[in-house]
């Protein structure tokens, strides 16, 4: 679940931050603390996640602890296990944590967060500047708390994937007709912004139905996820992909006015045949079409109808000749 940090950026889970802040200054309250916090565990080191709201809190939400500083949060992830430190100050595996020896904290009440696969995702944790001696029932709390934030995880993880299933053709993995022209809006947005060409490509394979109706199905649908993979692969960064339906792809890309659309074709070209013949599937070529908007012409399914109709002329051609 490595990748999973990325969650925490989506738009979801700005609510879910929302809740977590609430959960954080409530618990800081009832602990009678200065300091609470969900650190986060990453790569490069710690860094705090959610803080609460206390004047006396020194620590604020971002920067990076690097992993090799002895903090209590460090501890709790590397042996994935709840700590409880009254009275650090006398303990001298603390002599070089600098939330001792600098800020001056005594007690720390601490319980590993784990991601929905069980990897390490941070801690939750109180901090006091004076010693403690909590009773079983305010562990157990905390224990509590760190279980409901490990549902949200599961609820977000859950969101997800199916938003993720949502969005892609489940033949070919790229995304859907709704996906891809949803995503087209706000990068046509952006391009025009930029005083970019925002093009659309309209690709459709050619005779596809006699590749169904000679080598059945199943080969078929290689041919499709085989053009596909070419699409992805010759695509950059910023452009857009996905399957229309059938045998057609769109692709939305920006540059300059030009003839690079018709080189990206050719690079098109060639990397669908390479993969037609490295999996031993039939020759099948494609036609194209593609159209521009601009200022005044921005309308996404005109300007995929558009794409369409040049992609419908370009076939007829190829077809007389
Ligand atoms: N294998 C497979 N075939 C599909 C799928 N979706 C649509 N098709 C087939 O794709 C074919 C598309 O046929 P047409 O729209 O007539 O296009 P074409 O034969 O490529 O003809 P032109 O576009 O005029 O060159 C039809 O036979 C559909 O049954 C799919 O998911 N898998």
């Amino acid at each position: 679940m490595s990748t999973d940090p990325e969650l925490l950026q989506q738009t979801k889970s700005q609510e879910t931050l929302a809740k977590w802040q609430k959960t954080i200054d409530l618990m800081a309250r009832v602990f009678n603390v200065p300091a609470g916090f969900i650190v986060q565990a990453q790569e490069a080191g710690f860094s705090v996640l959610v803080a609460n709201k206390n004047s006396e809190n020194p620590y604020s939400v971002g920067g990076l602890i690097p992993l090799e500083t002895n903090i209590f949060c460090k501890k709790v992830v590397a042996e994935n296990a709840a700590l409880y430190e009254r009275n650090a100050s006398i303990n001298p595996e603390w002599d070089s944590n600098p939330e001792v020896s600098e800020d001056g904290f005594e007690s720390y009440l601490g319980v590993p967060i784990h991601w929905p696969d069980g990897s390490a995702f941070g801690t939750l944790c109180v901090m006091d500047f004076k010693i403690t001696s909590y009773d079983i029932s305010m562990v157990e709390l905390i224990e509590h708390l760190r279980d409901m934030l490990e549902d949200d995880l599961i609820l977000m993880h859950r969101f997800s994937k199916m938003r993720t299933i949502a969005m892609l053709d489940p033949l070919t993995n790229i995304y859907n007709r709704r996906a891809v022209v949803t995503l087209a809006e706000h990068k046509r947005d952006i391009a025009l912004k930029m005083a970019l060409y925002f093009y659309c490509i309209f690709i459709d394979l050619d005779d596809f139905k006699a590749v169904n109706d000679q080598y059945g199905h199943i080969i078929g649908d290689k041919v499709l996820s085989s053009i596909a993979q070419a699409i992805t692969s010759v695509s950059r960064d910023d452009d857009l992909a996905g399957r229309l339906g059938g045998d057609e792809f769109l692709m939305f890309v920006q540059g300059p006015n030009g003839e690079w659309i018709s080189e990206l074709m050719k690079r098109l070209e060639e990397q669908f045949e390479l993969l037609l013949t490295r999996n031993a599937l039939p020759k099948v070529t494609f036609s194209y079409g593609s159209a521009v908007t601009d200022e005044k012409f921005i309308d996404l399914e005109q300007l995929i109808a558009q794409a369409d109709k040049s992609m419908y002329q370009a076939k007829t051609a190829r077809r007389k000749v």
